[in-house]
């Protein structure tokens, strides 16, 4: 049953075979089943019995009192299959009506602790993560494109470590942070701080970049209407959303470089992003999975025995081909990690070659500008949920602005209505406004 569905985490050794598309693997005969959910069994049998429809199959498990080799005994003899040796795809989950998460009541967790359960289509990734997905993103010609530029950039990127969350996460892959214009990279250098230091290496957008930014707009955007739409209680954003069209302002550029390369399971840091963040991250190149696992609330009482917050249930592994777009809602950041694994293997790419690039875009937001939000006892400006000695319980009104954020946006307004520079030679570069 666990190399079904699902299946135990374990160790990723070289010379293993690649994962294989979870409905092909057969059914052991001697795996446990009394402790798995309905769902769980009707899956294993539709997928032994394609040709039966469920009331079938139901009636079959209930007439084996749920014991799912018996009902397969029962039923006719399953047609055999053999499994692919490569990455495969699975069919929709929907099918077997198996009960999507986070909308509606608490339902039964549709992966357990120390499995991991294979995600391919867009429906089942939307319906059982805080994610979705659209598969060839850009036109082919322009995805080729940018990755070709980032390719380019890739050999000056760095390895550091990522702090993220709340803790440091030693990553072995390379990254580059991006914004849209030189001046904001002087920005960023300058006046924003990271783990209690500045980044040196901030670049502006390649061109490419830039020219997928308003198409990552438009989607993310689109996908936000539809999440609250079809998912949120109420059809009405979560508390501390913004309500505000999401713009990709920032951008961290990543490079796997072959199959071991890898990020360990973090959340992002919402400093600058503020709460109920959304991400859009576009792969190209090698396609590789992406896990998430959910975490517990904050306020249930299962923390850990260092404080950190207990996994509420197992593994989901999302498949991140070349050219797709996953859109990282609200809920993601603060209820569940992310991670990409290290691969058993990889399919070379024609352009990457075992080379896989990655852009979150992000959207930092005015209000939470290192200008205005408080700072520690050191003079460094707090982070959200993570400081030194300092702590300050972070206010946000419903929409997720700071309460300082309406002076911000008066000083913006009034920043815009005053000429430029060039409009106004006595005015000097570094003015305060
Ligand atoms: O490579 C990815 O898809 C995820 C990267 C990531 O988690 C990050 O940039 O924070
Ligand atoms: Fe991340």
């Amino acid at each position: 049953m666990d190399a079904f569905v699902s299946r135990k985490r374990r160790r990723v050794e070289e010379g293993q075979k690649p994962t294989v598309a979870p409905a092909l693997v057969p059914l052991p005969n001697n795996t446990p089943q009394e402790e798995e959910p309905t769902d769980f069994k009707l899956a294993l049998l539709a997928s032994l019995h394609p040709s039966l429809d469920e009331t079938t199959l139901l009636e079959a498990l209930l007439a084996s009192e749920g014991s799912v080799e018996q009902a397969a005994k029962c039923l006719t003899s399953p047609r055999k299959r053999r499994a692919p040796s490569t990455i495969g795809y699975q069919s929709s989950l929907s099918v077997y009506r198996i009960a999507p998460q986070g909308s509606g009541p608490a339902r039964k967790s549709l992966v357990r602790k120390g499995q991991t359960l294979y995600l391919y289509s867009p429906q089942d990734i939307e319906a059982h993560t805080p994610c979705s997905i659209i598969h060839n993103f850009l036109p082919p010609q322009q995805a080729d494109a940018l990755l070709l530029q980032l390719m380019e950039e890739a050999p000056t990127y760095q390895s550091l470590e990522f702090k993220l969350f709340d803790k440091v996460v030693w990553s072995p892959h390379t990254f580059c942070f991006y914004v849209n214009s030189l001046v904001e990279a002087e920005e960023q250098k300058t006046e924003y701080i990271y783990d209690g230091r500045q980044v040196e290496d901030v670049r502006q957008s390649t061109p490419e970049m830039l020219k997928a930014c308003p198409q990552v707009e438009d989607a993310v955007n689109r996908e936000i209407q539809r999440r609250i739409r079809d998912f949120y209680p109420g059809r009405k954003k979560l508390k501390y959303q913004s309500p505000q069209p999401w713009k990709a302002n920032t951008a961290f550029v990543n490079c796997y470089d072959g199959p071991k390369e890898n990020v360990g399971f973090h959340a992002d840091q919402l400093t600058y992003l503020g709460p109920r963040a959304v991400i859009g991250s576009l792969s190209l190149g090698v396609a590789r999975e992406f896990r998430v696992r959910r975490i517990l609330a904050e306020d249930d009482t299962h923390r850990k025995i260092d404080g950190s917050l207990a996994d509420a249930q197992g593994q989901i592994s999302i498949h991140l081909p070349h050219n797709s777009l996953l859109v990282m809602h609200a809920e993601m950041q603060e209820e569940w990690k992310h991670s990409i694994a290290p691969a058993q293997a990889i399919d070379p790419h024609p352009l990457a070659k075992n080379k896989r690039l990655n852009i979150t875009y992000r959207f930092y937001k005015d209000s939470l500008h290192p200008k205005s939000t408080p700072k520690c006892n050191c003079g460094v400006p707090t982070v959200l949920r993570y400081g030194c000695g300092f702590f300050q319980w972070a206010e946000f009104d419903e929409d997720g602005e700071p309460p300082w954020a309406s002076k911000v946006t008066a000083n913006i307004e009034q920043i815009s209505k005053e000429p430029s520079p060039a409009e106004s030679p006595t005015t000097q570069p570094n003015d305060e406004t």
